[in-house]
């Protein structure tokens, strides 16, 4: 069985990829320093370590113990508005802390890694959908500070051979289908687990951030990719990189984008419940589309996306949002 790290596997998307490498026949093994994620989100058999993924000596026994071979690495802070206002924090805890612990692992003998970037390098796209060649000019520091990570892995495969493949989501929704796990982030800021915290009542209304942006019903396009399908891009990436069939960077969408106005449409039939909302002004730095082109994806890793059907997001959301109406409840 092939020991897999995975870096913040306590966190949503981590948690999700993890449950998918035991499924697999991997041996899932878990880092996270639990600043935003939860003990409760990864089983009590799958090994453990509490701390943070710059502690070098940590990192080096955990990869000595576990005998690993390669890496998942999810760990990091991804507040957009927050990483607006301190960058400094962003260029710390994910651009710096991302060099140090890449260096253990290279000085350890581990050169496979997985690493979890976002359409956020982009900025604001010229062409939709967006093709992995596009201009990457991200305009908030949070995709600035993936984005240096990305360039420095070339410099790192140069000098000493680093495998990577860099995973570009757009925008991650959806949770396991028997609503066992889910999304809780603190504070949450995503539109889907807002629109469902409103169908629950725990919110007076969902707000529509912006209705002038240039689409057809005025309010913004995204790309929404069920968390399954995301986990199982990353079981591809590890089979790619394990064969050397593939590296770079990829993005993992489904091509399709759909508005604000249409998601909360959807999750009222979906919820059978009103869900009051008011149109809002724009927020700061939110480009009107993203939708990713998927064709690089689909050809060179044979990934598919099969659960992210809006409707399928927002029921496996649903489920999860109303078995956990607490979320993990701390
Ligand atoms: N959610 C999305 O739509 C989305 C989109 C694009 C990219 N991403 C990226 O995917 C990754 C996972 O996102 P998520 O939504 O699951 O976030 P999350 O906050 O739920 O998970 C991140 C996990 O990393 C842990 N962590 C953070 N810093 C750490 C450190 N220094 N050392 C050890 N552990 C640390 C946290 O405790 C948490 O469990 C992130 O890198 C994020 O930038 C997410
Ligand atoms: O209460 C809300 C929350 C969001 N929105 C809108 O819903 C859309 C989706 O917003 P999210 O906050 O759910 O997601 P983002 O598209 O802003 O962010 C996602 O995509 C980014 C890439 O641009 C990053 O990767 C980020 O980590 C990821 O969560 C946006 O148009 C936003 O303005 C609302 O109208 N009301």
């Amino acid at each position: 069985m092939e020991s897999i790290l995975v870096s913040g596997g306590a966190g949503y998307i981590g948690s999700h990829t993890v449950v998918a490498l035991l499924e697999k026949g991997y041996k899932p093994v878990v880092l996270d320093s639990l600043v935003t994620g939860h003990r409760q989100s990864v089983a009590k058999d799958v090994p453990f370590f509490q701390g943070d993924i710059a502690d070098s000596q940590l990192v080096r026994k955990i990869v000595e113990q576990e005998q690993i071979s390669a890496v998942i690495h999810f760990a990091a802070r991804s507040l957009v508005g927050e990483s607006a206002e301190k960058p400094d924090l962003y260029f710390e805890e994910n651009t710096a802390k991302t060099n140090r612990f890449v260096s253990t692992l290279l000085h350890c003998g581990v050169k496979r890694i997985i690493f979890s970037s976002t359409a956020a390098t982009y900025g604001i796209p010229e062409d939709i959908p967006i093709p992995e060649t596009a201009p990457t000019v991200p305009i908030n520091p949070y995709g600035f500070s993936k984005l240096m990570i990305e360039q420095s892995f070339a410099w790192l495969e140069k000098a000493y051979g680093l495998e990577w493949i860099a995973l570009r989501y757009f925008n991650a929704a959806g949770a396991v289908l028997d609503g066992s796990l889910g999304e809780n982030h603190q504070p949450e800021t995503h539109l889907i687990p807002l629109i469902l915290k409103t169908a629950l009542g725990q919110r007076k209304e969902i707000g529509i951030f912006g209705t002038d942006y240039s689409t057809p019903d005025g309010t913004c396009i995204r790309d929404y990719i069920h968390v399954l399908d995301l986990a199982m891009a990353h079981i591809l990436a590890l089979e790619a990189l394990a064969k050397g069939t593939a590296k770079g960077v990829y993005n993992v969408g489904t091509g399709s984008g759909y508005s604000v106005k249409e998601v909360i449409e959807t999750a009222r039939r979906v919820t059978g419940r009103t869900i009051p909302a008011v149109e809002s002004p724009r927020r700061p730095g939110d480009p009107d589309r993203l939708v990713a082109k998927v064709e690089k994806i689909e050809s060179l890793l044979g990934w598919t996306p099969r659960f992210s059907s809006l409707e399928q997001i927002i029921e496996s959301a649903w489920a999860w949002h109303r078995s956990h109406p607490k979320g993990y409840g701390e």
